[in-house]
C-alpha cells in the first residue's frame, strides 16, 4: 500500500517551491501526497508579493476531509502563516499523536524565510512555535539561517552545529537535520548533519554550483518524509533527500526572470549524485574535528577473483564447508559466532585449506585476524567492525574485504573503504539471526545494484530456492544463503537447483 504524506503548507503560486514542490518530491519518491494548505502565496521566481493566509475555518475542514478518510503516516510541515495557525496545528497534532493507533510522524521545516530573503509569516511565530509546534516535531529540517533563528546558535563551525542540534532537543524535537547550503566550512563544500540524541551523522559533497536553487529546502524535508514513509531509517532517509536534491540541482534551468526552481527528477539513481558520508579520519573528517581523528580511512582492498560471486554459501563448520565445495560452491563463508570455540583457530585452518584443495574463494566472517595469521582468502565484517578491526593489516596482507551493509547510508559508508564485494541485507525476514528493523526488501535491492555496480554485489538472508530467481533477476552478482543449504532434506541437490536457478536470471 502507497505511504499517505499529509503537507501543511503553502502554495507558491510560481511552482517552484511550497505544495507544488513538495509534491512533486513525495510523488518522486512513490508517496501518495495530500495537502493542507495554510497560505496561497503570491510568488514567482523573483520574490513574494503576499502570503494570503487562509483562515482557521477553512484549515479544520481540508483537516476533517483528510481524517476521516486518509490518515497520515507522515505529516510534512512547511510554511505556517501567524501565530493561530501555529497554535491550531499543534493542536491538531498532539491530538493526531495521542488518539490515532499509529502516530504519525512529523516533518518541520521552519520556513521563516523566503529564498529570496523575504519573511514569509504574517507575524513572530517563533515564541509560540518553541512552546507549542517543536515538542511535536520528530525531524526538524532547518537551513543555518532557521537554526540561528530558533536555537540562538550561530554556526561557526561543528561544535556549534551540535550545540545547535542539542537546544533543538531540549525543545523537545525528536531528530535534527542541519543543513548546510549556506555555510562555506570546509570552502567549496556543502555539509549536512543529522542528529539523534547520543548518534551524529554528516553528509558533505563539493558545492554545486546552481543559481537556479529556488525551492530546495521544501523538497528536502519532503524528500525526507517520503522515505521515513516508506520505513526507511533516519539516515537512509537523510542521504537520500540530499541525493535528491544534488540531481536537481545539478539540471535546474531558469524559468521566470530571478532564481528558477530546483528540478524534480526521480529516486536517485546516480552514485555521482549522493554524499559522502563522512568518515572520522577522512580528509572532511579532520576538517570537522570528528573523533576519532587519526584512525586514518584504509580503501582499496584485493580485487575478488570474479565480478560475479553465484551462490555463495555461509556455513558454521568445515563439515557443511566441504559439503558445498564438493558440490561446486566456488564463493563460501566460515561463520562461527562463539569467539571462544576451542578448535577456532583449528576450523580457520581447515577452511583455508579447503578453499585451496577446491580452488574456491572463502571468506573468513568476524575472525580478521586468526584470517592473517593464517592467509585466508579474504574476511568479512559488519559495519560495526569498521570501527574496530585493523583494516590497514587486512590490506597489507593481500586479504579481501567483503563488507556488510543495510541501506542505503551504510552501503554510501562502505564505499568509503572500496572493498572486494558488497553485501545487501537482510533481504528477507531470516531465523538465522535477529535482523529486526533491518529488513530491505526486493525494491531497495533493486537500487542498490545499479548504484553499486562497479562492485561485486551480494544479497543475503531469508532467500530459498523459491526467491533466488526474483533476488538474481535485480543482477545481484551473488546470491548467499545459510538455511537453503543447511536445512534441506538433500543438501546436494539444493545446492544444485539454487546454482541452476540463480544461472537462469544471469
Ligand atoms: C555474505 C554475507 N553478508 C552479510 C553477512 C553478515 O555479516 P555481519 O554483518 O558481520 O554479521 P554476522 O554474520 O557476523 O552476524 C555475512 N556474514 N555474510
Ligand atoms: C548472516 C546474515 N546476515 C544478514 S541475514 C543473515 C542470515 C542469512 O541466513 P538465511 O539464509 O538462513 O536467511
Ligand atoms: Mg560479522
Amino acid at each position: 500500500m502507497k505511504s499517505i504524506i499529509w503537507i501543511i503548507a503553502g502554495s507558491d503560486s510560481g511552482g517552484g517551491a511550497g505544495i507544488q514542490a513538495d509534491i512533486k518530491a513525495i510523488e518522486s519518491f512513490g508517496g501518495h501526497a495530500c495537502t493542507i494548505i495554510t497560505a496561497l502565496t503570491a510568488q514567482n521566481s523573483m520574490g513574494v508579493d503576499a502570503i494570503n493566509a487562509v483562515s482557521i475555518e477553512v484549515l479544520e475542514s481540508q483537516f476533517s476531509a483528510l481524517e476521516s478518510d486518509m490518515p497520515a503516516n507522515v505529516i510534512k510541515i512547511g510554511l505556517l502563516a501567524n501565530v493561530q495557525q501555529v497554535e491550531f496545528i499543534a493542536a491538531k497534532l498532539a491530538h493526531f499523536k495521542a488518539q490515532w493507533e499509529t502516530p504519525p510522524l512529523v516533518v518541520y521545516d521552519p520556513v521563516a524565510v523566503a529564498s529570496s530573503g523575504e519573511a514569509l509569516t504574517e507575524d513572530d511565530i517563533i515564541p509560540t512555535l518553541k512552546s507549542t509546534l517543536l515538542p511535536l516535531v520528530d525531524v526538524i529540517t532547518p537551513n543555518t539561517q532557521e537554526t540561528q533563528i530558533l536555537t540562538g546558535h550561530y554556526l561557526i563551525g561543528p561544535s556549534a552545529v551540535r550545540d545547535a542540534s542539542e537546544a533543538f532537543f531540549n525543545l523537545g524535537v525528536g531528530a535534527a537535520m542541519i543543513k548546510g547550503g549556506h555555510w562555506d566550512y570546509p570552502q567549496g563544500y556543502c555539509i549536512d548533519y543529522c542528529a539523534v540524541p547520543g548518534q551524529e551523522y554528516w553528509l558533505g559533497n563539493e558545492k554545486i554550483i546552481a543559481p537556479h536553487s529556488h525551492g530546495t529546502g521544501c523538497s528536502f524535508a519532503s524528500s525526507v518524509a517520503a522515505c521515513l514513509g516508506l520505513g526507511y531509517p533516519l539516515k537512509d532517509a537523510f542521504i537520500l533527500a540530499k541525493a535528491y536534491i544534488n540531481q536537481g540541482l545539478k539540471v535546474s534551468v531558469r524559468i521566470g526572470q530571478g532564481i528558477g526552481p530546483v528540478s524534480h527528477c526521480g529516486f536517485p539513481q546516480n552514485l555521482a549524485d549522493f554524499p559522502e558520508v563522512i568518515e572520522a579520519g577522512s580528509w572532511l573528517g579532520k576538517e570537522l574535528e570528528l573523533e576519532p581523528w587519526d584512525r586514518p580511512v584504509i580503501s582499496g582492498f584485493a580485487a575478488s577473483e570474479t565480478q560475479q560471486l553465484g551462490l555463495y554459501a555461509v556455513v558454521d563448520s568445515c563439515e557443511w564447508l566441504k559439503i558445498c565445495l564438493e558440490n561446486g560452491i566456488k564463493t563460501a563463508q566460515l561463520r562461527i559466532k562463539n569467539s571462544e570455540a576451542p578448535d577456532l583457530a583449528e576450523q580457520v585452518k581447515t577452511a583455508i585449506a579447503l578453499g585451496e584443495e577446491f580452488s574456491a574463494q572463502v571468506y573468513i566472517n568476524d575472525h580478521w585476524q586468526l584470517a592473517i595469521e593464517h592467509g585466508a582468502y579474504g574476511v568479512h565484517l559488519g559495519q560495526e567492525d569498521l570501527d574496530s578491526a585493523d583494516l590497514a593489516a587486512i590490506k597489507q596482507a593481500g586479504l579481501r574485504l567483503g563488507l556488510s551493509t543495510h541501506g542505503f547510508f551504510e552501503m554510501l559508508r562502505a564505499h568509503n573503504y572500496q572493498p572486494s564485494y558488497l553485501a545487501f541485507g537482510a533481504i528477507y525476514p531470516t531465523t538465522t539471526k535477529d535482523m529486526t528493523g533491518q529488513i530491505q526488501g526486493l525494491e531497495k535491492l533493486k537500487h542498490f545494484v545499479p548504484l553499486m555496480a562497479d562492485y561485486p554485489t551480494v544479497a543475503i538472508g531469508g532467500i530459498d530456492l523459491a526467491r533466488a530467481p526474483e533476488v538474481a533477476a535485480t543482477q545481484v552478482g551473488s546470491v548467499a544463503v545459510v538455511r537453503a543449504i543447511t536445512e534441506a532434506a538433500d543438501p546436494s541437490q539444493a545446492i544444485n537447483l539454487l546454482q541452476a536457478a540463480i544461472k537462469r536470471q544471469h
